[in-house]
């Protein structure tokens, strides 16, 4: 299999082959069966434990390894990384020298950072290196972040929005909110209860949102449970609704990236305007955010060509070309 870049999210996980093609895009859901062993089993990894969620037993618990685009519990995290190889290659000889890029949060800890590679080595990855996932992003859209110029990104993941400035082969600024397409899922779930008295479990709740920004019309059609009485009911909720009710959210990644624009030094400021802002990131498909974006800052958004998957593209890349690596080491 030779070499891998690795987008190890909250909520995705993607990872591209060394000429950036996709190999694998799934949620980051594992299921664990206790069985009564020091470490549990791995029942299901990926789309397979997401479909289970809420569908099993008392024996069987989902996890989620990643929180905040950390590791929380390092033995979660390593059974994570193994199962998502052995699904890519299912034969030990396939997983044998594997090396890979791994995005990382820019604002991880030195702790942090050392615990994922502690994991990615465990799991069976040789020399696995970590690049920021703003910067790996990036690569991945095109953009050399070697440049002279300074290009400013937002990452609007599920967890986290981090928006960061760089040029050079150097960050120049950086801020990060805990506030993303998580919290447009909690607004619109608690937007259907009080509005609409309709309950829907997080995962519903989560695909009505995407269905806002990806289905035609002014309205859709929602299936959930009366919070009242529990039966089954179903009500016609506007898109224009929908929208108001992330607004706070959106408006909330605004203020971190106004934040991150005062940082700025003046002449960074130039090419920013010229350069216009660079989106990606699953929450920057939410509908609204572009609009929401260009009106609030007042030049260009270029969403990225895929969103999903150009931090992993990123790292791939960052594979062939050393100098990008020990560029941006240190963050
Ligand atoms: N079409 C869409 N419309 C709205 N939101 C979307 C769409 N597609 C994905 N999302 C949201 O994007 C978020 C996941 O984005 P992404 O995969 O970039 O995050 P991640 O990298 O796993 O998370 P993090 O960066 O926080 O570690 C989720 O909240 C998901 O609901």
């Amino acid at each position: 299999m030779g070499a891998l870049g690795i987008d190890l999210g909250n909520t995705n996980t993607v990872v591209c082959a060394a000429r950036s093609e996709l190999l694998l895009e799934e949620p980051s859901v594992m299921l664990l069966r206790d069985s009564g062993a020091r470490r549990p089993k791995v029942a299901a990894v990926g789309h397979d434990a997401r479909s289970l969620v809420g569908r099993t037993s008392n024996g069987v618990s989902a996890v989620r390894p990643l929180r905040d685009g950390v590791i929380t519990d390092l033995d979660t995290a390593q059974a994570y990384i193994r199962a998502v190889l052995h699904k890519l290659a299912p034969h030990r000889w396939q997983r044998l020298r594997i090396h890979a890029v791994v995005g990382v949060p820019l604002g991880a800890t030195p702790l942090e950072r050392r615990a994922l590679l502690e994991a990615a080595e465990e799991a069976g990855l040789h020399r696995p290196a970590l690049l920021a996932e703003p910067i790996a992003g990036a690569i991945g859209c095109g953009i050399d972040p070697l440049d002279r110029r300074t290009h400013l990104a937002v990452d609007i993941g599920g967890g986290t929005a981090e928006v960061t400035a760089f040029c050079f082969g150097e960050v120049v600024a950086h801020r990060s909110s805990r506030v993303a397409g998580d919290e447009m899922t909690m607004a619109v779930f608690h937007h259907l209860r009080e509005q609409h008295g309709i309950l829907l479990g997080e995962l519903d709740a989560e695909d009505i949102k995407v269905r806002c920004s990806t289905e035609e019309g002014p309205t859709i059609a929602v299936a959930g449970r009366d919070a009242a009485t529990g039966r089954p009911k179903v009500a016609t909720v506007t898109i224009e609704e929908l929208q108001a009710a992330m607004r706070p959210v959106i408006d909330a990644i605004v203020q971190t990236l106004a934040a991150c624009m005062d940082d700025l030094p003046p002449q960074s400021v130039g090419d920013v305007l010229s350069e216009g802002l660079l989106a990606f990131g699953g929450g920057s498909l939410a509908r609204g955010v572009h609009h929401r974006l260009d009106e609030a800052l007042g030049f260009s958004v270029k969403p990225a060509e895929r969103p999903l998957t150009c931090v992993a593209e990123g790292a791939a890349k960052a594979l062939r070309d050393r100098r990008l690596l020990d560029a941006f080491r240190g963050w």
